[in-house]
């Protein structure tokens, strides 16, 4: 896991002194930002690194998945930041910036469907901006998922189009002509894009943080206008969730599932439009706590020590998906 990042020294961080660097995580669903954060954490070696994670969902599972996760961790409040962009994010990172032991960095993860620019503008067109270091924007893309459909989805193209650097992620289920394909419809969609091929987020920090890349001045006037949107409008957001057609689905229970039942459920029962699905799992026939990762067609459990007492929790993303049925396939699961 560590490969390349062995080489990683704080040292050779070069991280700003004024104002608190900040590096937004994006990427569509599935792609390997938690991954990537996870990376960062496990290198940061003495940089205090403080981290919003944001999900579509009313559960935090990703934080759940977060390695380290200590007093250094700060969460933001479920749903989209891009639409309750003001307060929630703003809040947030004052929550952080307040801290009595000093953070020397700020990552954020956004939802897999969020658009960047609100969150951007955000640190560009409030008080923010002279308080934090708008340093980069890091966008996920999965290599073998990547279709020039672009899923369907406005917000994908925009964190292509927004993101400083290219993390073309997953490089190890792709053959050398699909990545070469990917990083050509990249660089359609942005002409210069840097790209960076990584596998399980694995990259040195010194490329990705630290790397002062985002142009703020190009987004000064923008910024500009959203807080005069703001002002007169308190209902305008962006209206990419109603375009894209995403809705999400979360199950809990305190009792376990049926092992058989519960695969039964994802070969056979689940709808086609699950796109995204993310939950820690507990089995009636096992004393390990599974974690659960469904991403397009792929699907994989991995087990562990349980850290709390057992329950299930379980996030379902996609287009027009019919919650009812899926809450109803998932009880019959249960025990
Ligand atoms: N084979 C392979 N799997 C990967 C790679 N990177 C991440 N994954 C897996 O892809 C799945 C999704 O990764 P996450 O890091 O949770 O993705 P995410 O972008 O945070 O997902 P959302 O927050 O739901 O949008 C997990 O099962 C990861 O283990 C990679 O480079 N190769």
């Amino acid at each position: 896991m560590t490969g390349l990042m062995t080489q990683t020294t704080e040292s050779n961080l070069n991280v700003p002194k004024r104002g608190m660097p900040v590096t937004i995580i994006t990427g569509f669903l599935g792609s390997g930002k938690t991954t990537l954060l996870n990376q960062i954490l496990t290198n940061k070696k003495d940089l205090k690194v403080a981290v919003l994670v944001n999900e579509f969902g009313d559960i935090n599972i990703d934080s759940q998945l977060l390695v380290l996760l200590d007093e250094d961790m700060v969460e933001l409040s479920n749903g989209c930041i891009c639409c309750t962009i003001n307060d929630g994010l703003v809040d947030a990172v004052y929550r952080v910036l307040e801290r009595e032991n000093c953070i020397d960095y700020l990552v954020i993860e956004t939802t897999g469907i969020a658009d960047p620019l609100p969150i951007i503008l955000t640190f560009v067109g409030t008080e923010l901006r002279e308080l934090t270091n708008l340093d980069s924007i890091l966008t996920l893309v999965d290599a073998e998922a990547f279709t020039p459909e672009h899923f369907n989805s406005e917000a994908a193209l925009k964190q292509i189009y927004y993101g400083d650097m290219i993390l073309l992620n997953k490089v190890d289920l792709v053959s050398s002509q699909k990545l070469e394909e990917v990083q050509a419809y990249i660089r359609n969609i942005k002409a210069g894009a840097r790209i960076i091929p990584t596998q399980y987020g694995q990259v040195p920090l010194p490329l990705i943080l630290g790397i002062g890349m985002t142009p703020i001045e190009t987004f000064t006037h923008d910024a500009h206008q959203e807080h005069h949107h703001h002002h007169h409008d308190h209902d305008h957001h962006s209206h990419h969730l109603e375009n894209d057609g995403f809705v999400s689905l979360s199950f809990e229970s305190a009792r376990p599932f049926n092992v058989h039942k519960f695969e039964q459920f994802l070969t056979q029962k689940m709808p086609q439009n699950v796109f995204r699905a993310k939950g820690i799992l507990w089995f009636s026939d096992s004393d390990l706590r599974h974690i659960f990762q469904l991403s397009g067609a792929r699907y994989d459990l991995n087990a562990e020590q349980w850290s709390s007492s057992p329950k299930n929790q379980l996030v379902f993303i996609g287009r027009h998906l019919d919650t009812a049925e899926v809450q109803q396939q998932l009880n019959e699961c249960l025990v």
